[in-house]
């Protein structure tokens, strides 16, 4: 069976979503406002399932504080071509259609196990080099008794090199044929490693960072097995190229292992093993925005690293490196505080805008969010990056110390200026409106509701929706909320049934995280 390529579809619109919320950011805009919200259920309480796992629950919230009818949807495709799931929270769903559900269920689960796709692996190993195919339309590795059946498909020889190297063989996957699986560039990737070694970890975790996982093997290779690495991916092609404690066919937004109890048994062990061991995660997950959903299988993976630590241990979180846009600063510090964003700029070697050196917008804005101190991560210097001893960090050459402030406050890899009306610095682009009384762009909509306003859910101009008291109670509901676009027919007549289809159409590509300025 060939192995399926598990849907990975969040990333065409994130592209999209990532250039949209820069604009925004620019803008000035917060991204408070209307929105459809994640509503991570209670623990204990069990939601369908599709072929990606348990469902997220979907609330769009109105203006007031009243949110719609609710309901269940994919946590990992945002495209319906990938995962058509929909069912209202309320819905009474027959038998039948369970029944039916659970087979669509199992008929989409990537049949190959992991040990299956191992002793494949070694098989095609010991193949002659001229047998060994690998087949470009199917992303399959090739068995000569395959070989028949992939005549009409474009194949080619593969080396050792190319089986060290998954990530430069595979397709890297993408939807509506915008690249969506970035790849960290070579440069990104050493100074991770090198970072965390310096720091003295030895087992690494790699979420959604194949090509990181495969170059800590490669390294790992070269220094005796010092570097221990699993990967956790949607993405089951890479099962192809490791051994069964290397790789987890793994959902980072619901915490779910497609190989069940066995895989999930694979990253206990990789944890538990590594007690005298210093472990790190780190994790690159597609620029989508379910903030909270992330920062809930991350703090489950916290939690099982911590019940295999010696009883002494009381550090909350695993130590972490989560890869994400800067705007995310926000939103990410509200569901873990204890990570702290640093200024390095990740870039990626397929993405059309971020590379590194460019200026201004064509930075990348993908950052480092960390637990690891920020004084411990060295910046490098032939970079353009510096220590301030102010802030105890290290920062972009451009992001100067404001005495005024007592911080390097740039976000955005721009220098920003200090306005002492607003008695902060802001981005080098905004000027002072007296109208307004705040910093923004020249041509905002001046002294219009846009500049003015206050807080959606009950209008006060003295906070964001996010500090309202009201979305308050209604998380001591013990409901977390997130922000998040969905996209798909049945969602569509959700948003219809409720009236805003098409302010939601301009919603899927609105910021759910504030500008952090
Ligand atoms: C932005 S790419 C990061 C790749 C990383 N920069 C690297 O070079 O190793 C996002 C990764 O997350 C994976 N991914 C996407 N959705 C996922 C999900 N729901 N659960 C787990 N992994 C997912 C993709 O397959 C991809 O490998
Ligand atoms: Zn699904
Ligand atoms: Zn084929
Ligand atoms: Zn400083
Ligand atoms: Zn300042
Ligand atoms: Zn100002
Ligand atoms: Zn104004």
């Amino acid at each position: 069976m060939v192995p399926g390529v598990s849907g990975v579809s969040r990333c065409d619109s994130e592209l999209q979503s990532v250039r949209f919320e820069a604009e925004m950011e620019e803008s000035g805009a917060d991204g408070d406002g209307p929105g459809l919200e994640v509503v991570l259920p209670e623990e204990g309480r069990e939601t369908p399932r599709c072929p990606h796992g348990p469902t997220l629950l979907f609330a769009k919230v109105c203006k007031g504080g009243e949110s719609s009818r609710r309901f269940f949807a994919c946590s990992a495709c945002r495209d319906r071509k990938d995962c058509n799931f929909f069912q209202w929270e309320d819905e009474k769903v027959s038998e039948a259609r369970l029944q039916a559900r659970e087979a669509e269920n199992r008929a989409k689960r990537p049949g190959t196990a992991q040990q299956d796709s191992w002793s494949r692996f070694v098989k095609f190993c010991g193949l002659g080099a001229h047998e060994q195919r690998f087949c470009l339309d199917c992303q399959l590795l090739l068995l000569p008794a395959e070989v028949a059946s992939h005549a009409a498909h474009s194949t080619r020889l593969v080396g050792a090199a190319q089986l060290r190297r998954p990530s430069l063989l595979l397709r890297p996957l993408d939807n509506k044929k915008s690249q969506a699986q970035f790849l960290f560039t070579e440069r990104s990737a050493r100074f991770l490693l090198d970072a965390l070694a310096a720091r003295g970890f030895s087992r690494l975790l790699c979420v959604g960072a194949p090509r990181l996982q495969e170059l800590a093997k490669l390294r790992s290779q070269e220094q005796d097995g010092a570097l221990k690495s699993l990967l956790l991916d949607i993405d089951s092609r890479y099962a192809q190229f490791y051994r069964p404690d290397e790789f987890c066919h793994y959902n980072m937004f619901n915490h779910h292992f497609f190989g069940g109890e066995a895989s999930s048994g694979v990253l206990r062990a990789f944890l538990a093993e590594s007690a005298g061991e210093k472990v790190v995660m780190v994790a690159d997950p597609p620029f989508g925005g379910l903030v909270k959903p992330l920062a809930s299988s991350f703090s489950r993976i916290s939690e099982l690293w911590r019940k295999l630590q010696p009883s002494d241990s009381s550090a909350a979180l695993i130590p972490m490196v989560w890869i994400f846009p800067y705007f995310f600063e926000p939103r990410i510090l509200e569901c873990l505080p204890s990570l702290t964003m640093l200024d390095y700029q990740v870039d990626y070697d397929n993405h059309p805008l971020y590379k590194h050196g460019k200026t201004g917008r064509k930075q990348s804005p993908v950052r480092l969010f960390t637990n690891i101190p920020a004084k411990d991560v060295v910046l490098p210097k032939d970079e353009g990056y510096r220590f301030c001893s102010v802030c105890e960090r290290y920062v972009w050459s451009l992001n100067k110390h404001c005495s005024k402030c007592n911080l390097c406050p740039s976000k955005d890899g721009r220098e920003w200026k200090h306005c002492s009306a607003c008695e902060r610095c802001v981005k080098p682009s905004w000027r002072h409106c007296q109208a307004c009384g705040r910093c923004a762009l020249p041509d905002h909509p001046c002294g219009s509701a846009h500049a003015a306003r206050g807080c959606f859910l009950c209008g006060s101009l003295q906070h964001k929706r996010r500090a309202c008291p009201a979305s308050a109670a209604r998380r001591k509901n013990r409901f977390l909320t997130e922000g998040q676009s969905v996209s798909g027919e049945n969602r569509a007549k959700a948003k219809r049934k409720s009236g805003a289809a098409r302010r939601n159409r301009k919603l899927s590509l609105q910021p759910v995280a504030s500008a952090g300025s």
